[in-house]
């Protein structure tokens, strides 16, 4: 059998995305060994039962000790306490990771923990869904899917290799960009597009004069696709929105505008700017299924499943 691509990998934070990683690194053989860590027994607990790794450790600290690649998959606003928890534990050598949903607050928490030697390379893998917790988590999450790498410019290149490599094992394509660029990028196609779900829920759920059943009820005209976003994890969401706040405040300020302009074109009847601009986008979409990222959530039928429990 070929050697693992890493002798220990530890996972700081096992929900969704790091029981994923557990899952297809276990059914890969990307790891000699995988250390799983969480800061709540009951969770730590509930990936043992589930046979996520093959050690638990309450103490992130004691989790990362020798480990050659470190993950950190904890919600955005919690990366700089889990980097002071863990810093003086790594090992010279390891690379570690992320795979926050935002990345110049991950950077700006994590980076003064970072000991010399140790190689950071925050990441942010562009596949998810709306459930969360270790039981969430399945090993094709990442297959198909980006991943976007954000290294420092003096990051070592074999390091960055390395990780690139762990995951095209996982599934993905891998691409690198600037983390300002990053966070510019996913503001528009995945932070704004969660916030005006949370707000379009938000807002059929105060209406007096349409009742919550009749919304239930008649949601496969559109509405329901909304809700699925909108039933995302609470604490990511709130971090993603409290830590990337200038990229998603300036696609808010543009977002607003062409929805002022759209309103214009409703109120004075201009048929040809609402019929121009439903054709543009519709091309959108058939760029994307062109590009084979039109699946909404590649889960293998688990939400047939779950619906029929
Ligand atoms: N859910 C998604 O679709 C995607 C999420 N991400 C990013 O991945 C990260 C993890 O998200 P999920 O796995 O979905 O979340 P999750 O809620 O399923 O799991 C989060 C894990 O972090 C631990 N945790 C929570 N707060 C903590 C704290 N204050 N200190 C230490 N540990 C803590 C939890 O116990 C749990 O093990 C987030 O940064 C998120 O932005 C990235 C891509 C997709
Ligand atoms: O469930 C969906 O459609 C998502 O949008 C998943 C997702 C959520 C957050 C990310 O940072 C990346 C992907």
């Amino acid at each position: 059998m070929s050697e693992p691509l890493f002798r220990r990998l530890a996972l700081i934070g096992i929900g969704l995305i790091g029981s994923s990683i557990a899952r297809v690194a276990r059914e890969k053989g990307l790891a000699g060994e995988i250390v799983v860590s969480t800061r709540s027994e009951e969770t730590l607990r509930r990936a043992e039962e589930l046979g996520l790794g093959d050690r638990y450790c309450l103490d992130a600290a004691e989790a990362v000790e020798d480990a050659d690649l470190v993950v950190v998959c904890v919600p955005v606003g919690a990366s700089g306490a889990i980097a002071r928890w863990i810093g003086p534990s790594l090992k010279k050598g390891a690379i570690l990771t992320d795979v926050g949903s935002t990345k110049g607050s991950v950077i700006r928490q994590m980076g003064e923990f970072v000991p010399d030697g140790v190689q950071f390379i925050p990441g942010h893998p562009i596949a998810g869904t709306e459930h969360s917790g270790p039981d969430a988590g399945f090993a094709e999450l990442f297959r198909n899917r980006w991943c976007i790498l954000t290294p420092p410019a003096d990051a070592d290149e074999a390091a960055i290799a390395k990780l690139t490599q762990f995951w095209q094992a996982c599934g993905s394509m891998v691409d690198t960009m600037d983390a300002d660029h990053h966070d510019l990028v996913l503001a528009i196609v995945s932070h704004l597009p969660h916030i005006i779900a949370y707000n379009i829920v938000g807002t059929a759920d105060d209406l007096e004069t349409v009742t919550k059943s009749e919304v239930i009820k008649y949601s496969a005209s559109g509405f329901r696709d909304f809700t699925r976003l909108a039933a995302s994890d609470p604490t990511m969401w709130r971090d993603v929105c409290l830590h990337n706040k200038d990229a998603i405040l300036e696609m808010l300020a543009r977002f607003s505008e062409d929805l002022s302009a759209l309103q214009r074109a409703i109120r004075w009847g201009d048929g040809d700017a609402l019929f121009n601009l439903f054709t543009r986008t519709r091309s959108i979409r058939r760029s994307i299924i062109e590009a084979g990222q039109d699946t909404a959530v590649p889960n293998f039928g688990r939400d047939i499943a779950e619906a029929g429990e």
